[in-house]
């Protein structure tokens, strides 16, 4: 299925509905309202509706959404129906946590690959995965046919990495490192920086102080 101009905002909040629901069918609650789903994550109803309405009509009047069949679509809408396989380059502290955690296989993300370009780090273990010379890039993806590259080097050769995965067949790149990268159009990007949300706890902190 193809849907197109879904406001990335959007994208993140069907995410974070699908966990929700998730949660509800461990907790085996078969129907919910958008009023329950709103309140349980913490957004407007109305916002609720309209981000599942992008996507045609879900749930009955009066009756709610059913919440297996919901997840389901969600699942799938966010493409985590199908298991997408993982590089990471940058085998240092932040790289060898991520290779490490289990979240990514239970949301269908496998990481296949991590690489390194220090002698010391390079046949150690992490898990079940050994870390590589940065070298077997171009292998590595092509047999585990890898499209989400991790990016967890310092910020130097980050942008050096990046192009690097991209040549080889990447087409989404999650960014750590605080470098703003430039890919080309057909490529997703997405960065993650801890502290903007630490900056986000300061500026309520400090609005309720
Ligand atoms: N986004 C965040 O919130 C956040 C939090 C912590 C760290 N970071 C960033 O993540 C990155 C990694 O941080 P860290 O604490 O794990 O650092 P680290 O020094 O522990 O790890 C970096 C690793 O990259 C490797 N490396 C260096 N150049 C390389 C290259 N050209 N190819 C392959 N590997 C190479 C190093 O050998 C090292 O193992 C940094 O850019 C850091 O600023 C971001």
């Amino acid at each position: 299925m193809k849907v197109y101009k879904i406001p990335e905002a959007t994208v993140m909040r069907l995410s974070i509905y699908s966990r929700y629901l998730h949660q509800l069918i461990d907790e085996g609650v078969d129907t919910v309202s958008s009023g329950e789903i709103a309140a349980g994550v913490g957004v407007g109803s109305a916002q609720v509706r309209k981000d599942l309405a992008y996507f045609g009509e879900f749930g009955t009047r009066g009756v709610g959404y059913k919440v297996e069949e919901l997840y389901g679509y969600l699942i799938k809408i966010l493409g985590l129906d199908q298991q997408w396989n993982v590089i990471i380059v940058g085998a240092g502290k932040l790289g060898s946590a991520l290779a490490l955690y289990q979240g990514f296989k239970d949301r269908g993300f496998s990481v296949c690959a991590i690489l390194d370009n220090d002698p010391g780090r390079i046949g150690q273990k992490l898990g079940e995965t050994t870390i590589e010379p940065l070298e077997q890039m171009d292998q590595r993806i092509k047999e585990h046919n890898i499209k989400v590259g991790i990016v967890t080097v310092p910020a130097q050769v980050a942008q050096e990495v990046t192009d690097r995965l991209i040549t080889a067949g990447v087409t989404a790149i999650l960014n750590f490192s605080p470098k703003v990268l430039r890919v080309p159009h057909e490529v997703t990007l997405r960065n993650v920086d801890l502290s903007v949300n630490l900056e986000v706890l300061s500026f309520n902190l400090a609005l309720n102080s």
